[in-house]
């Protein structure tokens, strides 16, 4: 038994919704899976030379705490083909933790109920935002509070997600530690108008209120100062035809809508990047809307 997980990569927080909002996107990291005498990591692409190749690997966490939840352990040997660039807010971690799970279902032939992946993929990553929409795929509005309630919302067709990705490697432990413990209620109410302002924005096709609707005082305004010339980034992506423009997850990543003018938005914010003597790219990605997947049995 032979087999590749394939999970996709999220884009979260869209702005004010943090912890809340995700995205599946159309990249993938790929976790080819066979059953071995003992435990083995190979890893090909982004990561290749920093991620652990032994028991700490998350992949092997995540998979061996989903076997010890269904009380087995069956030595498996991995290759993780990485092509979801690592600490960019474009949630690598949580495909390790969902591929984990995943391939842990396949070797035992179980398959567990929504919460309890929940609960497993808690234990690494205790925000849903990543998790959820690279489980489900999709547009995902994720509420916790002990339980999770969640609802996976339509996302208009036309309108792609061009993601900046520049040199710059940023830990979403770093990135949440600039955030204040408390906010002033006007910043709440701030956030809360705008993320309802978003999702009746997407449902209605009304991308004239999305710029709008992506500004947030819950979190951009502390982790500007980790990526420079910030808003000058979003400034440029406005400027070159972008719907909205935000920090894709914890960063350093920028995310921007756009139904037309992609390669020109792309190219006007990695020129902001470049004048600056930071290397960057841009992928012009679709929302993937199937989640993690056990995409083909390799052989016997
Ligand atoms: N593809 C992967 N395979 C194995 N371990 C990973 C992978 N991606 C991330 N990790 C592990 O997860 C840890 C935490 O990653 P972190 O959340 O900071 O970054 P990220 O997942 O790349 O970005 P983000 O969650 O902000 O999108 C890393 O130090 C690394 O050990
Ligand atoms: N919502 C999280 C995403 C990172 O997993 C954050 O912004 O810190």
């Amino acid at each position: 038994m032979k087999f590749k997980v394939s999970v996709p990569a999220s884009t979260s927080n869209l702005g004010p919704g943090f912890d809340a909002l995700g995205l599946a996107l159309t990249l993938y990291n790929d976790f080819i899976v066979e059953p071995s005498d003992f435990y083995s990591v190979e890893i090909e692409g982004e990561g290749a030379e920093e991620l652990p190749k032994d028991e700490t690997n998350l992949f092997l966490r995540a998979y061996r705490s989903t076997m010890e939840y269904l009380g087995l352990n069956r030595p498996i040997k991995v290759k993780l083909v990485n092509r979801i660039p690592l600490g960019r807010g474009l949630g690598s971690s949580a495909t390790a933790i969902v591929g984990g799970i995943l391939a842990a279902e396949k070797i035992s032939g179980k398959e567990l109920s929504l919460p309890e992946v929940i609960d497993v993929a808690f234990k690494f990553e205790p925000h849903p935002d990543n998790v959820l929409p690279a489980y489900t795929g999709g547009f995902v509005v994720a509420a916790t509070n002990g339980d999770l309630s969640y609802i996976k919302l339509d996302w208009p067709e036309e309108l792609k997600v061009i993601i900046v990705v520049p040199e710059l490697f940023l830990s979403t432990e770093e990135s949440r530690s600039v955030l204040p413990e408390k906010y002033d209620r006007k910043d709440v109410i701030f956030n809360i108008q705008r993320v309802s302002l978003l999702l009746g924005a997407l449902q209605k096709k009304d991308f004239g209120l999305l710029k709008e609707a992506v500004k947030d005082r819950v979190h951009q305004p502390y982790r500007c100062d980790l990526i420079p010339s910030f808003w000058e980034i979003l400034s440029e992506g406005y400027k070159a035809g972008a719907y909205a423009v935000y920090l894709s997850g914890a960063g350093s990543c920028i995310g921007a809508l756009a139904d037309k003018n992609f390669d020109e938005i792309g190219k006007a914010m990695c020129n902001v990047f470049d004048s600056l003597g930071i290397e960057s790219r841009y992928l012009i990605l679709d929302v993937d809307r199937e989640g993690a997947r056990i995409e083909e049995e390799l052989d016997g």
